[in-house]
């Protein structure tokens, strides 16, 4: 399928290889004139003489074009073509100018008789000029290739694929447009059960909108899509708290409740370990007390562990032992090629969660691997199994005489990318878009900041507030303790940019006191991210100073503030940061802490991201005076504690 339109067009005036391409273009067009004129004058009646004294301008006038002509032909014959550097320079000056009207106009709108009048006129072309007849567009027979005239040229729109540009619509809100849980008889009553022991009566938007969609394609079984077809993949785009885990963990689980045989039949892939695990977690909430079985591939234990939890080595050959696995790419991938007997043939869904992120690590070739793994090759294909999967081609009759074993992949975040270059990476078959958020931003890639890139790209909770805080670099951790203490919150999350500025705010705070503090980041093993993040979830830590690695997905209740102690540098990545607090339709509240040169460009990029309103939040001196000594003090333990640490580090 093409996704593109290409639009071929002169682009910008420019030297080098375009003004070249334009005067060759040119020359090509006085020639074309040239024969017309020539054509034109053979078909002309001999000129009469002129009788009246006063046409005596006139006839010296033409008598000068008439001596012009042969000498034109001459040229001709002599091979010099018109425009070539043998033509005079102000005749092929001319020829450029009349080209940008030519340009303009169509053949027909090109009459002798305005160059007619233009000699009357006095113009520069009634001196020695063409004749009329010369001065005319190129004739009604000459196709003109391009338009070489010197018009602006004309902006390449974004041309998205129906399925982007016309996606079904979710509310927005997870306060609004709740569907009681009873009101999709769809979803299977032990499921239901389920959800209402987890607290939950309705389904949010996205729920309501995405349940029953991959309901009916699983509504023949897993094993046959509706009516023999492959099923449509699905792409949804949420904001962050939306509730888009459940919307594909309850479909999931309902479809694989009726399989008879355990293999992998559904593969959820995560960028990291801490989500891939929250994941697994809510999995198994809904598989308890079923036959599935649900397995985490993330590295956060050995290989050979994880081989134990996904394939038995029987007498009678492997015995799968994971209907649903949870992985990060790069472990997958490790158990792909490692992993004797693990199987991914009888892949029914492959749910990519935070879709634009796996997007991008897709330099590590992780999709086609898998993908390759899910469908058998030519030469190991049965022909005679009732059920076949093939990769996705032209459909014709032979290849719909088996009924096709569907792989279907669906892909989730809040910020998944509109780039059409990018989601064709993934080999979506049929895609459907189920989005909260418009499109009208078109085609456009939230990672590069394009100046004049207008319209909201993003959807934000509906109870988050956005602050900003003006402050200079040496006040910005005075800031943060301020903000905390002022406000008594228990549950604080504060991003960095680095591990090594999470640490070391982490090592002030500390030493300030009186607050509750760690720090998460890539610092620490897999288990001691796990015990801190459990802290913080339990309530233990008051304030978490993290990277990024907690920015993405990480679902913990009751986080009250965000911080950007650092701002981020893309609205992508602010999306997600502040989507850590105001989640599942609660209230919550966000700052980000501005130097004075981020100021313009932050404002403006979270206007043009679609918040919906951005407040200035000032912390006057008056307020952080009070804290400075004991801040002084902190500095001076800090400076302790770095050098102790890289004493311990060097020995
Ligand atoms: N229908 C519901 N009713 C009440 N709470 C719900 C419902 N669905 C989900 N939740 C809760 O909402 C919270 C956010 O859900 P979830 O983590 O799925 O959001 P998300 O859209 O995946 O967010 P992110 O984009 O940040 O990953 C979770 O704590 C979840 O338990």
């Amino acid at each position: 399928m093409a996704l593109f339109y290409v639009a071929r067009y002169a682009g910008p005036e420019a030297a080098g290889a375009e003004a070249e391409a334009d005067g060759r273009a040119r020359a090509l067009l006085e020639r074309l004139r040239c024969r017309a004129r020539e054509r034109q004058l053979q078909k002309q009646p001999p000129q009469q003489e002129p009788s009246e004294p006063a046409e005596a301008a006139q006839t010296a006038q033409a008598a000068g074009k008439r001596r012009r002509r042969p000498r034109r032909t001459r040229r001709r014959k002599s091979g010099g073509a018109p425009g070539s550097p043998h033509a005079p320079p102000c005749k092929r000056r001319k020829a450029d100018d009349e080209d940008e009207d030519a340009g303009a106009e169509s053949s027909e709108e090109a009459p002798a008789g305005n160059s007619v009048g233009a000699e009357a006129a006095g113009s520069p072309e009634g001196q020695g000029g063409p004749p009329p007849e010369e001065a005319s567009g190129p004739p009604a027979h000459a196709l003109v290739l391009g338009g070489f005239g010197r018009s602006k040229a004309p902006k390449v729109q974004a041309f998205l694929p129906a399925w982007l540009a016309e996606p079904s619509c979710v509310g927005k809100s997870v306060t609004e447009g709740l569907v009681p849980i009873d009101d999709i008889p769809e979803v299977h009553p032990d499921l239901r059960k389920r959800l209402r022991a987890q607290g939950i009566s309705s389904y949010f938007p996205v729920q309501a909108a995405v349940i029953p969609a991959l309901l009916e394609s699983t509504a023949n079984g897993f094993l046959v899509s509706r009516g023999g077809y492959r099923p449509s993949d699905l792409c949804v785009s949420a904001p962050t708290g939306s509730g888009k885990t459940l919307a594909f963990v309850i479909p999931v689980v309902q479809a694989l409740l009726r399989r008879a045989v355990c293999q992998v039949r559904a593969l959820v892939v995560l960028p990291t370990k801490e989500l891939a695990q929250q994941v697994s977690k809510v999995f198994s909430v809904y598989t308890d007390a079923t036959p599935l079985r649900v397995a985490l591939v993330t590295g956060q234990k050995s290989l050979a562990k994880e081989q134990e939890s996904l394939v038995q080595d029987t007498a009678d050959g492997f015995r799968c032992l994971a209907d649903i696995v949870v992985a990060t790419p790069g472990r997958l991938v490790d158990h792909v090629e490692q992993t004797p007997g693990f199987s991914l043939q009888h892949l029914r869904f492959l749910v990519i969660d935070e879709a634009d992120r796996v997007i991008d690590s897709m330099h590590q070739a992780w999709l086609p691997r898998v993908v390759a793994a899910a469908f058998p090759s030519e030469g190991s294909r049965d022909p005679f199994a009732l059920l076949q999967r093939t990769q996705p081609r032209a459909v014709t009759a032979a290849s719909v005489c088996c009924p096709q074993m569907p792989l279907q992949k669906l892909l989730f975040s809040a910020t998944l990318t509109q780039n059409p270059e990018k989601l064709q990476q993934l080999g979506l078959y049929r895609p459907r878009l189920f989005s909260t958020g418009s499109v009208h931003g078109g085609l456009r890639d939230p990672d590069v900041d394009v100046a004049g890139d207008l319209g909201g790209k993003y959807t934000f909770p509906a109870g988050l507030t956005h602050r900003y805080v003006p402050c200079s670099l040496r006040l910005k951790p005075l800031v943060v303790l301020h903000l905390i203490l002022e406000m008594n919150l228990s549950r604080v999350l504060c991003f960095t940019n680095s591990r090594e500025n999470s640490h070391r705010l982490f090592l002030l705070v500390q030493a300030f006191g009186g607050v509750r503090v760690a720090d998460f980041s890539s610092r620490y093993g897999p288990g001691a991210r796990k015990l801190i993040l459990k802290r913080f979830q339990q309530g233990k830590i008051q304030l978490l100073i993290s990277t990024d690695a907690t920015a993405r997905g990480i679902d913990v209740q009751g986080v009250q503030l965000v911080v950007n102690y650092d701002a981020p540098q893309y609205l992508r990545t602010y999306v997600h940061r502040v989507g850590r607090t105001a989640r599942a339709g609660k209230s919550g509240q966000a700052f980000t802490l501005l130097l004075e040169v981020q100021e313009r460009r932050f404002v403006r990029m979270l206007r043009e991201g679609g918040v919906p309103r951005l407040e200035r939040h000032d912390a006057p001196s008056e307020l952080l005076q009070p804290l400075v000594p004991r801040y002084q003090e902190a500095l001076s333990q800090l400076e302790r504690a770095v050098r102790e640490e890289q004493r311990q580090k060097a020995a």
